[in-house]
């Protein structure tokens, strides 16, 4: 059986704290709520959307920070002893993955209120914990619903913004090597997770000079990609549409590194080395990136080259089931440095 699970209710705007109490009432969200924020975020929006709340609920909060299983269980411990019937996750990944998580294991729903569009997670039914055996998202389910407060995503540092970029334009090398493996391996393949999760990131390719700018409207447009991105992974039941080789890669770095880079920028490095592997446009991808702002150098990253180097050597070890163009003996030294030295990574 293959399930498709998607949010009920997807809100795009501004002011809308406000929102939150209307949006509950129509998906008949009872008392009392859950609020789920980390130390800065709950100051960015976290407060207000309690305050608001109150209004017609009965408010508990929580603050976390990393998406590590102990968190998860400190969310589940408030979800279990005061009877909690729904979450509101207000913050960026890590936040949302672990209210996600306990959402899921608990069987309550939540809403992913986003405070930054720096990952594809905010829409999607997969969490990514932490020091987990599986160093890649497991299984859990959607948010109910989506609200994302332009305003409030706006006053993120720009950053985070382009490396929503680089979560995003993953999905072309991700949709490559799963056709190969499809190809290679008889891997099941969705003809329509693919193809949204591909137009996804052609749009913010297209949209690149509006995105730079940091406005509204670029806003929008990454925000509305990262959610395509998300119900793509719904529909081919795994986040196989939106990670590939470059995803191993950054997993390989969060594992070699005790203070990675965020999420999205190790993931856009990560396509423009898996694109030139794949023999596509990886400069067309570099220049992206390079639009929007986001890191296309181990410099820029903050990394050293050798930690490049390794990373591209180990990936492939990272998820052995999931087929990619590193296959199942991953890259020489030689032809890591190589890819990574032609690219202009190191
Ligand atoms: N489940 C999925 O499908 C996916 C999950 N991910 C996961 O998401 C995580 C990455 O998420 P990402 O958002 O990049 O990083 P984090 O959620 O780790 O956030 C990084 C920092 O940004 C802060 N922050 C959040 N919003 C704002 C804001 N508006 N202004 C200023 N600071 C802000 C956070 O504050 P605070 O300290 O308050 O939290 C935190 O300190 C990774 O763990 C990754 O694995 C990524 C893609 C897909
Ligand atoms: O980050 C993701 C998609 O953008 C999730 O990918 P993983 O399943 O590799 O953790
Ligand atoms: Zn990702």
């Amino acid at each position: 059986m293959h399930l498709m699970e998607f949010p009920r209710e997807v809100v795009l705007g501004h002011n809308l704290v406000h929102e939150v109490v209307n949006v509950a009432k129509r998906l008949n969200l009872e008392s009392p709520v859950l609020v789920v924020y980390g130390p800065k975020t709950k100051e960015i929006a976290g407060k207000d959307v309690e305050r608001e709340l109150k209004s017609s609920f009965d408010v508990h909060s929580i603050t976390v920070k990393e998406a590590n299983m102990k968190n998860v269980e400190k969310v589940l411990g408030k979800i279990k002893d005061l009877g909690i019937k729904w979450a509101i996750a207000v913050g960026g990944g890590s936040i949302i993955d672990i209210t996600k998580l306990a959402s899921y294991k608990s069987g309550i729903p939540f809403i992913s209120f986003p405070t930054t569009a720096s990952h594809d997670g905010i829409a999607s039914a997969n969490a990514s914990i932490k020091g987990l055996e599986a160093k890649t998202s497991i299984k859990a389910r959607p948010p109910l619903a989506v609200i994302a407060d332009i305003g409030i995503i706006k006053t993120a540092p720009r950053r985070y913004l382009a490396a929503g970029v680089g979560d995003v334009i993953s999905n072309i090398t991700a949709v490559r090597d799963w056709k190969l493996a499809h190809k290679i391996r008889g891997e099941y393949f969705s003809e329509y997770a693919a193809a949204l999760s591909v137009m996804s990131a052609k749009m913010v390719m297209r949209d690149a000079e509006i995105i730079r700018l940091g406005e509204d409207e670029g806003i929008r447009k990454v925000v509305k990609a990262l959610i395509s991105s998300g119900v793509a992974m719904s529909i081919a039941g795994s986040s196989r549409p939106a990670s590939g080789a470059e995803h191993l890669f950054s997993h390989a770095l969060d594992m070699l590194l005790d203070k990675p880079a965020l999420h999205g920028e190790q993931t856009g490095i990560g396509t423009i080395i898996m694109a030139y592997l794949h023999g596509i446009n990886w400069k067309k991808i570099k220049e992206t990136l390079k639009t929007v702002g986001a890191p296309t150098t181990a410099y820029e990253l903050g990394i050293d080259p050798e930690i490049i180097i390794e990373a591209l050597t180990i990936a492939h070890k990272i998820r052995p089931e999931r087929y990619t163009i590193l296959g199942k003996d991953g890259l020489t030294r030689e032809a890591a440095e190589k890819a990574a030295k032609i690219t202009g990574v190191i």
